[in-house]
């Protein structure tokens, strides 16, 4: 990173996102500065995956803006934002792998569809990212199937940096794993962003991987346990900054308890 002074990669202003008459995000205001890595928590159906999908441009605001790099996704055309696109990395769900592709045609499938390489630069990406996420290159000749769940998010990991993006968002990249292995993928992606200078937004339920991971987390709250004008976003800060946060509802959070919640199911 060089030391000149951060500036917004991504920019949402006063965004709301209605489906069917049901407004999931409303009025959400934040900015993510090249260099960030933002861990986006909150209770199940709050609208975290919606965000996610919306600041790449995969849902359009109801209304609103999203700003990539001073651009504003809704005015691209169809080609612009794929070039957009090109710019960054998804590291899926339950890494969303190719099944019946090999390891190797999955982490290479960005390069064959996005750039001009030749066979020989792909093989080495391929084996170099590989390597990077800690996986050995006999795994190239599998298919996803045959490897475990924690290597199945390496993969995923390898295929989602191979070009080199500028922003990565991760979709709960360690749920279904264990502690130890959610603990690898926590610190590959502490080593993303070291070797790279990469901005990531990381969707998660583990709140180790926000304290551990995040520089800065966002916490919503689902709109409808929201009163009139009760802003969504609870938390905007360090992730240090939670446990002590004036708000309850994001104390309680973290600490997984349920609180009001409780009151409400056996009231
Ligand atoms: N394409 C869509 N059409 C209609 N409703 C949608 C769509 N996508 C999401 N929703 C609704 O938006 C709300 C928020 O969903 P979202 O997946 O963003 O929640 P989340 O916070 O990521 O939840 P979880 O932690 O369970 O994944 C839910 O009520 C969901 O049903």
């Amino acid at each position: 990173m060089s030391d000149s002074p951060k500036e917004h990669l991504i920019e949402v202003r006063n965004l709301d996102v209605t489906f069917h008459g049901q407004t999931v995000l409303k009025d959400i205001n934040v900015a993510i500065e090249a260099g960030e890595t933002v861990a986006v928590i909150g209770e199940s159906g709050c609208g975290k995956t919606v965000f996610m999908k919306t600041i790449v441009g995969l849902i359009a605001p109801t209304r609103g803006t999203i700003h990539f790099d001073g651009q504003d996704l809704s005015t691209l055309s169809p080609a612009a934002l794929s070039d957009v696109r090109r710019r960054f990395g998804f590291v899926f769900q339950n890494a969303a792998l190719f099944d019946s592709m090999t390891i190797f045609d999955n982490v290479a499938f960005p390069m064959r569809q996005s750039t001009d390489a030749g066979e020989d630069e792909i093989h080495d990406a391929v084996l170099k990212h590989l390597q990077e996420v800690g996986l050995p290159p006999t795994v190239v000749s599998k298919r996803p199937s045959e490897l475990s769940g924690g290597m199945r998010k390496r993969v995923g990991i390898a295929r989602a940096i191979i070009l080199q993006p500028e922003l990565v968002v991760y979709d709960e990249p360690t749920t279904g794993l264990d502690p130890i292995m959610s603990d690898v993928i926590n610190e590959l992606m502490l080593d993303v962003r070291s070797r790279y200078p990469v901005t990531s937004v990381i969707v998660t339920h583990d709140m180790r991987t926000a304290q551990k991971v995040a520089d800065r987390v966002l916490m919503f709250y689902p709109r409808t346990r929201l009163n009139k004008g009760q802003p969504q976003v609870l938390y905007d800060g360090p992730p240090a900054g939670l446990d002590q946060s004036a708000d309850e509802r994001v104390r309680q959070f973290v600490r997984g308890e349920a609180g009001q919640r409780l009151m409400e199911i056996t009231g």
